[in-house]
């Protein structure tokens, strides 16, 4: 225990300022003594603190035309954490939030998400404190140019392939990869996630909400049960968010509620999960129109949230499925979750859950799918995206729905048995550490000092 707590006195004194940085690793390291601890090889070969420092952080200058003619400036990033078992690899974030220790936790947990899939995949992740909200379609091209003006000299279709994240989707993958075309004159898969016509696999859009919903369904079938008829509150209502419920949904689970950064949409009985998607995709309203189509539900504003946390998570259900945004669960949400009933939760956003929330989860036996596994099939299907494109193919839509369930199986079985080998195994957030870690320790060790 003493390297490991060393370690993460180093990280917090190196990286002042970073909290949602450190909490990532502070999560991970604090459950991987049993293998450390044991391990002198690790030690002597300064394992942990390589993982905790990226190979490579390019933080640049965004500047790009409004539409009124202003010069805008925002900053850009682009964390390669590591290249340990396979090209730089994970999304682009464009949100105001964005800063260096949000991009450095989002790098570190795709690490070892990456290493969770079986693929060889490094890590990586990137973005811009940019807010596409209220731009026009011109302003986010110049946007995605001028960042990509940048970019393109740190990536590669066998170096760095980078991919969406919040506020990225199939348009601006479009007009990065037109940018880097232009600018390499490469037409080659450096990103993934791209409009079908150009190269984009079948299924990637909806890959991260569809796998975890196959994760969520091996979990309950390890405890015996299924999802038919449970009740489910799932926060946002953006990528992730709308795949998972349109697959809930076809498994005849209900799905109680959904939120946006406005508010929180609820139904007693149920949402119409198809009219959610046909406003949010098709017409690119706003969750509180609902209300217009079907008079069944409530919208609770953000301003009448609890001070002391977040109302989607304050309801009765069995499952709670977060897939907004880190640390949207807080203590009390957790506490009041627990109260209300819910016994299952798995993670759809990366790091939803704070630290004293993962806390009384496992205080109350709560079973709890990590993101970094259950999240985790959105970047599979990324890998699907790159090898269709090293071999010029293109996929059908079944095949790569059927690859994607064998890898969230999968993943669920390696943690769970990993979970089982070192406490018990609905220890999923240990199971996922520890698999993790080993896998990329291991290739490290084999690579010698780099
Ligand atoms: N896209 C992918 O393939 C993957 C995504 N993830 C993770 O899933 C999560 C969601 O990503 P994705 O669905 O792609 O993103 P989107 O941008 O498509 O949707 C995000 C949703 O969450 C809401 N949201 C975002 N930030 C906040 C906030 N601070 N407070 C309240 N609501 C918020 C948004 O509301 P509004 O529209 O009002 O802003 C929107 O409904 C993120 O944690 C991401 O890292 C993980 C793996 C892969
Ligand atoms: O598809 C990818 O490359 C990355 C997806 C991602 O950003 C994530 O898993 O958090």
């Amino acid at each position: 225990m003493q390297y490991i707590e060393e370690v993460l006195q180093s990280v917090k004194e190196s990286n002042p300022n970073e909290p949602e940085f450190y909490q990532a690793v502070e999560e991970v390291l604090s459950s991987i003594n049993q293998v450390v601890e044991g391990n002198n090889e690790y030690q002597q070969q300064a394992i942990l603190e390589r993982l905790v420092e990226p190979e490579r952080q390019a933080i640049f200058r965004v500047p790009w035309l409004d539409d009124n003619g202003k010069v805008q400036v925002n900053r850009g990033f682009r964390i390669e954490f590591s290249s340990t078992l396979g090209p730089y690899k994970g999304g682009l974030r464009f949100h105001p939030s964005v800063n260096q220790s949000v991009v450095k936790f989002l790098g570190f947990e795709q690490v070892l998400k990456n290493a969770l899939t079986g693929l060889p995949l490094g890590g990586a992740k990137g973005g811009a404190d940019f807010n596409p909200k209220g731009k026009s379609d011109n302003e986010i091209m110049r946007f995605c140019q001028s960042y990509m003006t940048e970019l393109y000299r740190h990536i590669g279709a066998n170096t760095d392939v980078p991919a969406g994240d919040i506020g990225v989707g199939a348009r601006e993958i479009g007009y990065l990869f037109g940018q880097y075309k232009r600018i390499s004159n490469q037409f080659e898969g450096v990103l993934t996630g791209k409009p079908e016509i150009m190269g984009g696999s079948s299924l990637r859009t909806e890959a991260t909400g569809y796998g975890v919903a196959y994760f969520l369904s091996a979990m309950l079938d390890a405890k015996g049960d299924s999802l038919r008829g449970k009740r489910c509150l799932v926060s946002g209502a953006g990528n992730v968010a709308l795949y998972l419920m349109e697959k809930l949904d076809q498994y005849d689970a209900v799905i109680l509620s959904c939120s946006d950064s406005k508010g929180t949409l609820y139904c007693k009985d149920g949402l119409d999960v198809a009219l959610v998607k046909h406003l949010k995709n098709e017409q690119g309203a706003e969750l509180r129109d609902y209300l217009n189509e079907l008079k069944d539900s409530e919208f609770t504003p953000v301003n009448q949230y609890p001070s002391d946390g977040h109302h989607v998570w304050r309801y009765e259900a069995d499952i709670a499925l977060p897939c907004a945004t880190q640390n949207e669960i807080t203590e009390k949400d957790a506490e009041a979750l627990v109260e209300n009933g819910c016994s299952v939760v798995c993670e759809g956003a990366n790091m939803p859950t704070t630290a004293d929330a993962l806390k009384v989860f496992k205080d109350n036996d709560v079973f709890l799918g990590p993101s970094k596994a259950a999240n985790a099939g959105g970047v599979a299907t990324s890998q699907f995206e790159m090898a269709q494109n090293a071999s010029m193919q293109k996929w059908r839509a079944e095949q790569v729905d059927e690859k994607l369930q064998q890898v969230m199986k999968s993943i669920f079985d390696t943690i769970s048995a990993t979970a089982k080998q070192y406490s018990n195994e609905h220890d999923l957030v240990l199971g996922a550490n520890i698999a993790g870690f080993e896998r990329v320790a291991d290739a490290m060790l084999k690579q010698g000092v780099v």
